[in-house]
């Protein structure tokens, strides 16, 4: 049997770090970046003695997430502890969530590709918990340091169903994951700062068949395509197994993206190895149901859905349409442009996502601290609706307007950046060009037809820019016969 043979299943664990300002149990700060050990305290390095108090915020920003992929909210659960001995988890046990998790049986709908072909993918359940400190390897010491501040942060694990069939699956999913959290503006989502991260579930089937293969789990995957990598070669890895006769045994196994490889780590645990037991220390968790209610109020528009609603109502490509959701500020302008109407909202999203965004970036800046804003951007492309700019003109006029309180109107009369419209103006300028370039006009009369824009461009040029483009093509044309 050859690869093609084969189906690979895919299920995602995603982590996501929760943008509180203090821990899931204590009042320590919830800050990436701090010196080492400076965030925390006897509560999450667990010294005895201690009582964890649980956030509230941690609860409602999970319950939102919950809201947002459709899961039914436990709104009467509990809290669980996982033991396991590792450096970075002083207390020897994770407090986690079992047998109830705060949410369950969701789902989410994701798009795969331009065309907005979607596929909905199971939630399993989001559950709240703590995050573990972290180790630090440093070459100019033997041995290992451990920094605590990243005890207790807390953290939703959101696990999906095993849907995913392919890398490319994986990837949207994940990147309709962690937009979502975005939206939802419950975690940061810096993934070189390690909040979010995922684990990787993959086994192989032959095609057609209803069973599925034995999982094994990859860690340590650090990016998006990094888990694209690790899913194809984890899923070629099997088949290999199996196609020389072997059988796949449930493991955890170690993702090297440099290498492009993995190794196995252990033999994979299963939940009865870690003694899961009610947490004592804490209280059964019960949010009212209006409380439920209310947040399920506070979820925005999401992802997909604008970027449906982009294409569907307003016309635009997904391209465009999917630059432009990728960032609150440009989403909340083009929808401000879109409700006053009046201009072509494609020439809107591509001055956003072209100039402006490249201007933004250049400068380390956000829309916010600029002096955009919907009116003047409407102005500035009417004008070149209308013909009264070029296009290279509004240029000049939009890096002018963009950190001065100025309108578009005004740029363009101080700096005389107007458009030559007037026909005899243009017509003497067409005239002078052809005379100047006879070679191109007899390669046009030859057939080379491109020579026009050449010809333009240069009449463009005389007129430094103020020339209206299609006017001069046009007399350009008469006079060519
Ligand atoms: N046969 C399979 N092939 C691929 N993925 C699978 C298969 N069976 C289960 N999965 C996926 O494996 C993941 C299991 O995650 P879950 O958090 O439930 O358990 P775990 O990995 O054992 O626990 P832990 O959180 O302790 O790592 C899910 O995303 C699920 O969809
Ligand atoms: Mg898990
Ligand atoms: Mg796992």
């Amino acid at each position: 049997m050859s690869k093609t043979d084969y189906e690979m299943v895919v299920g995602l664990e995603v982590h996501a770090e929760l943008s509180t300002d203090t821990k899931i149990y204590c009042s320590c700060k919830n800050s990436f970046g701090s010196e080492v050990n400076s965030n925390c305290c006897e509560v999450c390095t667990g010294m005895p003695g201690t009582l964890p108090t649980l956030n509230r915020k941690v609860v409602d920003y999970a319950i939102k997430m919950g809201h947002a992929l459709h899961c039914k909210i436990n709104n009467v659960c509990k809290q669980d502890r996982k033991n396991y001995f590792y450096p970075d988890l002083p207390k020897a046990y994770q407090i986690s969530q079992f047998d109830i998790p705060l949410c369950e049986h969701g789902y989410v709908d994701v798009i795969l590709d331009e065309e907005c072909h979607q596929k909905r993918i199971g939630v399993t359940r989001i559950h709240i918990e703590e995050d573990a400190g972290k180790l630090i390897h440093d070459d100019s010491f033997s041995g290992s340091l451990v920094d605590f501040n990243r005890c207790g942060v807390p953290l939703i694990e959101i696990v999906s169903e095993p849907d995913l069939r392919s890398p490319q699956e994986a990837k949207a999913y994940l990147d309709t994951i962690r937009s979502i959290l975005q939206y939802l503006d419950i975690s940061d989502c810096k993934m070189q700062e390690g909040s979010i991260r995922c684990d990787v579930n993959v086994s192989v089937r032959k095609c057609g068949s209803g069973e599925f293969g034995t999982r094994c789990e990859m860690k340590n995957v650090n990016s998006f395509s990094g888990a694209m990598r690790a899913i194809e070669y984890e899923a070629n890895r099997q088949i290999e197994v199996l196609e020389s006769g072997g059988t796949i045994t449930q493991e955890t196994r170690r993702w090297d993206d440099h290498r492009g490889q993995n190794f196995l780590l252990r033999s994979k645990e299963d939940a009865q190895d870690y003694r899961y037991f009610p947490e004592p220390d804490l209280l059964t968790i019960v949010v009212p149901e209006e409380r439920v209610q209310q947040l399920r109020e506070e979820i925005p528009e999401l992802p997909g859905e604008k970027l449906l609603r982009y294409v569907k109502d307003f016309g635009l490509p997904y391209f465009d349409a999917n630059l432009l959701c990728e960032s609150g500020e440009k989403r909340a302008l083009f929808e401000e442009i879109a409700a006053k109407g009046g201009i072509d909202l494609k020439a809107a999203a591509n001055w956003l996502n072209g100039d402006i965004t490249r201007i933004l970036n250049e400068k380390n800046k956000t829309l916010a601290e600029s002096s955009l804003s919907a009116d003047k951007l409407i102005g500035m492309i009417s004008m070149i609706e209308q013909g009264t700019i070029s296009n290279t003109a509004a240029k000049t006029v939009l890096e002018e307007m963009f950190w001065q309180d100025k309108e578009p109107s005004e740029i363009v009369e101080e700096r005389g950046l107007g458009q030559i419209n007037d026909d005899s103006a243009l017509q003497a300028i067409v005239g002078d060009v052809l005379q100047k370039n006879e070679k191109v006009v007899m390669d046009y009369k030859n057939g080379k037809t491109n020579a026009l824009g050449f010809l333009v461009g240069q009449c463009m040029r005389a007129t430094k820019g103020q020339g209206n483009p299609a006017a001069l093509r046009e007399l350009l044309l008469k006079q060519l016969g």
